[in-house]
């Protein structure tokens, strides 16, 4: 679990490169990448574990800031609702491309942060409310996904990740909490 110490910070030039694209069939290196970088996210919403090691919980995380710039991210959002399913979304996305998405946009009400952005960055980051992902599943298949609201905010934070976009890039400089007419704020 190499990368539990260092997730790259904003500053280093690894989080705003175009990532290359994976290769199949996967390389025993490239396997292991998608399983710690789960791993790290099962582990970082475990709170006894991520008290212990220090780590901030998080609900995606991107190959570049692991410092691997290729296009590979981790996606765990938790389901905070009583029933069975322990996840809303569990997912890798290889070489993830957003092939459609809703005119309508939506953003977090308590804007966004990143596990690579020690500041914050107070604002909206307007998205897409919905939008369908092309992806590639461990064996190359290629693979669609639809998703909306929360888990489409995280879907797109990460694969702006894998553009070398930022969140706060996203947020309108003279007024950070405007809120396009007909956009959705996801609380
Ligand atoms: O690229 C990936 N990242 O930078 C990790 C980010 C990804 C999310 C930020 C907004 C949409 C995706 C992340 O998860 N966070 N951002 C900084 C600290 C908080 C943490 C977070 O939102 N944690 C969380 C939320 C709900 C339930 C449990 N934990
Ligand atoms: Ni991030």
């Amino acid at each position: 679990m190499y990368m539990m110490k260092n997730i790259t910070r904003d500053g280093n030039p690894v989080l705003r490169k175009q990532a290359a694209p994976v290769k199949f069939p996967l390389s025993d290196t490239d396997k292991q990448l998608a399983h710690d970088m789960m791993e790290y996210l099962i582990n970082s919403q475990n709170p006894e574990f991520a008290q212990k090691h220090h780590l901030r919980a998080g609900v995606g995380l991107a190959a570049p800031q692991v410092g691997i710039s290729k296009q590979m991210a981790s996606v765990l959002v938790p389901n905070d609702q009583d029933d069975d399913q322990d996840y809303l979304l569990k997912i890798t996305l290889i070489n993830p491309v957003i092939i459609s998405n809703s005119v309508q946009n939506a953003q977090l009400a308590e804007g966004e942060g990143c596990l690579s952005v020690d500041k914050d960055v107070p604002g909206y980051v307007p998205r897409s409310a919905r939008i369908t992902i092309r992806y590639q599943d461990f064996d190359g298949k290629e693979q669609t996904l639809r998703v909306k609201n929360y888990p489409a905010i995280v879907c797109q934070h990460e694969i702006d990740h894998l553009r070398g976009h930022l969140f706060y890039d996203r947020i309108n400089k003279n007024e950070p909490f405007k809120a396009e007419s007909g956009s959705t704020i996801i609380s």
